[in-house]
């Protein structure tokens, strides 16, 4: 819900006041920073520096309401290249110091103008160190930041806050995934044809594929096994997206049925969670979760350390210390996160599936992950052979 915007000739210094509402009760006051409104999510930080854009229009972040640890933001403005979708998905947006001054040659205009041309609701002007270590110590939780001349008293917004659906049992894929399929074609020479099941795909993850001359078919969240086997794919890859991955019954029973064939299978983040589930491991909500772009995880394959992009608030729970058998035959945790041991991938050692948590796509985020996508080429040049 957000209400009319503010100007800007009236300058950031002049802008309204805003409050940002925990629902355990904390408070923080600052200034209307995007469109001046109403907004509730659940609150969780990001850690990257750089690749606001892509933050911002990643589609899991939705109704995730976003704390930037990064104290200057909106300093290379916004372009029209970077986007990882068609529009900004964050609940709302959480800066300490915004740019006064965007400078980049590829900007074509300032992140404000942006958060308002979009409705986006932010605050700015707060500690977001406080309020970093606040999340970090009692976990992420919902919130509301409320901005404008005339606002409730606190009492009100923090029952509002406390009415707010919470993340956990969210069932959020179909909202934010393509309604028709698309293609997306091989640059260069066709070499492989994947149908990539979009629970909230980010513009990167079929352009990876493409510049390894696969011609990616991506489709509805709610395609059917049927839809998948139409395009007649090499492989089937399952994308990121919001929400809890306990609700996602049905690409799960997509996925086994694609299991079951022993078709090449890949999945990031929502499609390591389900594949999890998939395999029968649980999964599991996060005190705070991984957010940013220089996470380490070791890909125990390899033994290699790799500096990565992070974006989720829940993870599989599968052991770290041994093969699992599940009806797909054996399984293993192939990556893992070297600050807390949490599960970052998934192998099977009889059929040719595998999955991270993280994002090879890396957008934004360092490139270590990007063979990834080859090993996803090798799994189905192995199944010509
Ligand atoms: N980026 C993602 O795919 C996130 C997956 C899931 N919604 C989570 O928060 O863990």
């Amino acid at each position: 819900m957000t209400t009319s915007s503010q100007g800007t000739a009236s300058g950031r210094h002049q802008a309204a006041p805003a409050v940002l509402v925990l629902e355990d009760g904390r408070i923080f006051r600052g200034r209307a920073y995007g469109a001046a409104g109403v907004t509730f999510g659940e609150a969780v930080f990001s850690t990257g520096m750089t690749g606001y854009q892509e933050t911002l229009t990643d589609p899991s972040y939705h109704r995730q309401v976003v704390v930037m640890t990064a104290p200057h933001v909106g300093n290379t403005g916004v372009n029209d290249e970077d986007p990882e979708s068609g529009r900004i998905w964050v609940a709302g947006y959480v800066v300490r110091d915004p740019a006064r001054v965007p400078s980049n040659w590829r900007s074509r205009r300032s992140l404000d103008e942006e958060l308002r041309r979009q409705g986006v609701v932010g605050i700015c002007g707060i500690d977001t160190r406080a309020l970093t270590r606040h999340l970090r110590e009692r976990g992420a939780m919902r919130v509301g930041i409320f901005s404008g001349n005339a606002l409730p008293d606190e009492g009100t917004m923090l029952t509002e806050v406390r009415q707010a659906p919470e993340m956990a049992g969210a069932d959020l894929a179909a909202e934010v995934a393509t309604t028709e399929s698309y293609v997306v074609p091989a640059i260069g020479e066709k070499r492989f044809t994947v149908a990539a099941v979009d629970l909230g795909i980010k513009g990167m993850t079929p352009h990876r594929m493409a510049e390894r001359g696969i011609e990616v078919h991506v489709l509805p969240a709610t395609a059917t096994v049927e839809d998948v086997y139409a395009v007649a794919p090499d492989g089937v890859f399952f994308s990121n997206g919001p929400g809890d991955p306990a609700t996602a019954d049905h690409p799960v029973s997509v996925m086994r049925a694609v299991l079951e064939r022993g078709t090449p299978l890949f999945g990031i983040c929502f499609g390591n969670q389900i594949l999890g589930r998939a395999l029968g491991f649980g999964t599991y909500k996060l005190k705070y979760g991984h957010r940013g772009i220089n996470q380490p995880v070791q890909d125990r394959t390899t033994g290699k350390v790799e500096v990565t992009a992070h974006n989720h608030g829940f993870a599989v729970d599968a052991p770290l210390d041994r093969v699992s058998d599940t009806p797909y035959g054996r399984a293993e945790v192939s990556h893992v996160c070297l600050n807390d041991d949490v599960v970052e991938g998934l192998q099977l050692l009889d059929r040719p599936a595998f999955s991270v948590q993280y994002h090879p796509e890396a957008a934004a985020g360092p490139h270590d992950a990007a063979y990834l996508f080859d090993r996803f080429v090798s799994l189905m040049e192995g199944q010509r052979a």
